[in-house]
């Protein structure tokens, strides 16, 4: 038997340095009393990821620094124990119009009241959501260093994706490679970070262990899921995911290297993507609301799918004492709503208000009948009552401090069928990167499933089943507006998250009619989505950081080329 080492499979918040220190000796003192003589916490554990743009101002990462010695020093009694931080260090030389960058996303090894190394990781992610060439210099060093007997390579994420960093730790002596890591989920991300790290191990010929972040943060939820794989990528261990946790591998040394002592108890079992995609948004929800600070969650509850559904997750995040439904009837509300609507309260145990919009809706109405004297009605007057709901939402939120949650889907968001300042307002949309068509999947799934105890099928199943409709006029229904939504998630799909051309996706059997249409829709849409909340990313390609386009644009795709 050789090292016990163990994951600190923990939520750290970013911003909160004190609290993530803390955090990270506790579980130093509790890895160190079971046995452990290494801990591995995740990338950027002292500070939280991602800190964007705190990393440009130098008193961050001067308290970073500060933090990282205070957590060397305060596990100085434990003898032999070796604890891995990560944080960022360095400086930025700065001048009016450049920023020249000298500052690390790195990694200390410490023991025994020392900093016995920092590595600086050397492959920084620039793509979807990673912005991390904006704020560090990639690193040139190796760092193996010894924990019980055993020599380990460190590596920071991004890097193990690549080759040269793990054969560089190898080639210095390294046994075994532990990687620490940030990698925002999103429905098939486990998948592919175990096929990647596998092939890793496999190339380099050596055991790997990845330990991984848990917890939402902004947009982005991690899933923890931490991991060891053999040198020939077999499974050693396999942590739960969206849990905190200490988790713990026995290494053993053998004839030729070092591998993992094997425990069948230590591989949790896989999970369907409908399980790992719900406790995402649970967790997503449960921690923009916990780490914000807010008492409770507050939404307009229609008796259609999309808030159903929100109002499911946000009970299942913060529980019913702290969510609040409330049903604001127009004069085009449909009766089913009222009593789907309440039913769905009810069944859920939540607070359940109604507020009629009607008189509030006639008194807009009069106040504007002479400027529009002779215009017929149009999108104006249905923006009118989805506004004055998000009015009486917002006030409520004032009252009460409650934060409204948004509940417009990707199809609605990508297509602009939405209100500015109506439906779209509130503080956090936490359904916004699920297409329609997975709204309705999810809305299934759930009513089959009761994760966390708080009732099986909450969702009635009138509400899945009837036609989509925003009811701001009479007999109005989605498919109205926009194409049918397996063909419009279809096109999404391919145009949206996968960049497929236009003529592609007409390749694939698509009408050209309808693809140019959701291509123009996306594209005269994207100032709705610049003022629409943040909300949580499940997919590899969200309406978030990683999607940046520009509001005004000429760009047709399918013009063709003209002469000038
Ligand atoms: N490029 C640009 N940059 C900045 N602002 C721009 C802009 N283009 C228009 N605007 C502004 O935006 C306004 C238009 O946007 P907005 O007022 O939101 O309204 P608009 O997009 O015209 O209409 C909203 C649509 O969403 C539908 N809806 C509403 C509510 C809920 C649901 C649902 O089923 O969930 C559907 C509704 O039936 C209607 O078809 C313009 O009047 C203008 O003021
Ligand atoms: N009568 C209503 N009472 C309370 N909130 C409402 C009402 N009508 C709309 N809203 C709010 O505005 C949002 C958008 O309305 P909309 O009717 O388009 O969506 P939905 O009812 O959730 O789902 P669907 O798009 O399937 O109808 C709703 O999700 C809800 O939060
Ligand atoms: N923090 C990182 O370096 C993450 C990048 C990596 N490819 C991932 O998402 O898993």
């Amino acid at each position: 038997m050789t090292l016990k080492l163990a994951i600190a499979q923990l939520n750290f918040v970013v911003g909160d340095l004190t609290g993530n220190a803390r955090k990270i000796v506790d579980a130093a003192r509790d890895a160190y009393s079971q046995g452990a003589r290494l801990l591995l916490t995740p990338e950027l554990s002292i500070c939280g990821y991602a800190a964007e743009d705190l990393f440009l101002r130098p008193a961050f990462v001067a308290a970073c620094d500060e933090a990282v010695r205070a957590v060397a020093a305060e596990l100085a009694d434990l003898d032999g124990m070796v604890v891995v931080v990560g944080h960022p260090t360095g400086r930025s030389l700065r001048s009016r119009s450049v920023a020249v960058q000298l500052r690390h996303n790195a990694a200390s090894v410490l023991s025994e009241g020392r900093i016995l190394d920092t590595y600086a990781k050397r492959e920084l992610p620039n793509y979807q959501v990673f912005d991390e060439r904006r704020y560090f210099t990639p690193g040139e060093g190796v760092c193996v260093f010894e924990a019980g007997g055993v020599s380990v390579g460190l590596l920071i994420c991004e890097d193990a994706w690549f080759d040269a960093p793990a054969r560089l730790a190898r080639e210095a002596g390294a046994e075994i490679l532990a990687v620490i890591n940030a990698s925002p989920f999103h429905v098939g991300k486990e998948g592919e970070r175990t096929v990647r790290m596998a092939e890793r191990a496999r190339t380099v010929g050596l055991p790997l262990v990845y330990a991984h972040l848990v917890g939402g943060q902004d947009e982005v939820v991690f899933d923890g899921a931490s991991f060891a794989l053999e040198a020939d990528g077999s499974a050693a261990l396999q942590a739960e995911s969206f849990k905190e946790q200490l988790v713990f591998a026995q290494l053993e040394r053998r004839e030729r290297g070092i591998g993992f002592v094997h425990d069948e108890a230590a591989l949790a079992p896989p999970r369907e993507a409908e399980a790992q995609l719900w406790d995402a948004l649970v967790v997503g929800v449960r921690d923009y609301i916990g780490k914000n600070g807010f008492p409770g969650a507050i939404l307009g509850l229609s008796g259609g799918i999309d808030s159903a559904l929100v109002l499911a997750i946000a009970v299942d995040a913060i529980g019913r004492d702290r969510v609040r439904a409330v049903m604001m009837p127009s004069p085009y509300t449909a009766d089913i709503s009222w009593i789907d609507a309440r039913e769905m309260a009810g069944r859920l145990g939540v607070r359940y208000d109604e507020i009629s919009i009607r008189d509030t809706f006639e008194s807009f109405r009069g106040a504007l009948a002479g400027e529009f004297e002779g215009l017929a009605e149009d999108t104006t007057e249905e923006n009118l009552q989805a506004r004055i709901r998000g009015t009486l939402l917002m006030a409520l939120s004032n009252k009460f401090g409650s934060i409204v949650l948004t509940t417009g889907n990707k199809s609605e968001m990508a297509t602009g069928y939405c209100t500015l300042y109506g439906d779209m307002a509130g503080g956090f949309a936490v359904i916004k990167d699920l297409l329609k068509t997975t709204v309705f999947a999810l809305a299934r799934w759930r009513n089959a499933h009761d994760p966390y105890g708080t009732g099986a099928a909450p969702i009635p199943e009138r509400i899945i089943t009837r036609p989509p409709s925003a009811e701001l006029r009479p007999d109005q229904t989605d498919q109205d507006s926009l194409p049918p939504y397996d063909i419009l998630d279809g096109i999404l799909a391919r145009y949206m998250e996968d960049d497929e051309g236009i003529d592609e996706i007409i390749a694939a059997g698509y009408e050209r009619a309808v693809v140019e249409r959701v291509a123009r829709l996306i594209k005269i849409n994207e100032y709705k989505r610049r003022q629409a909340p943040v909300g949580i990313r499940v997919t590899h390609r969200s309406f978030g950081k990683d999607w940046r386009y520009p509001i005004t644009s000429k760009f047709n795709e399918t013009a063709g080329r003209k002469s000038l």
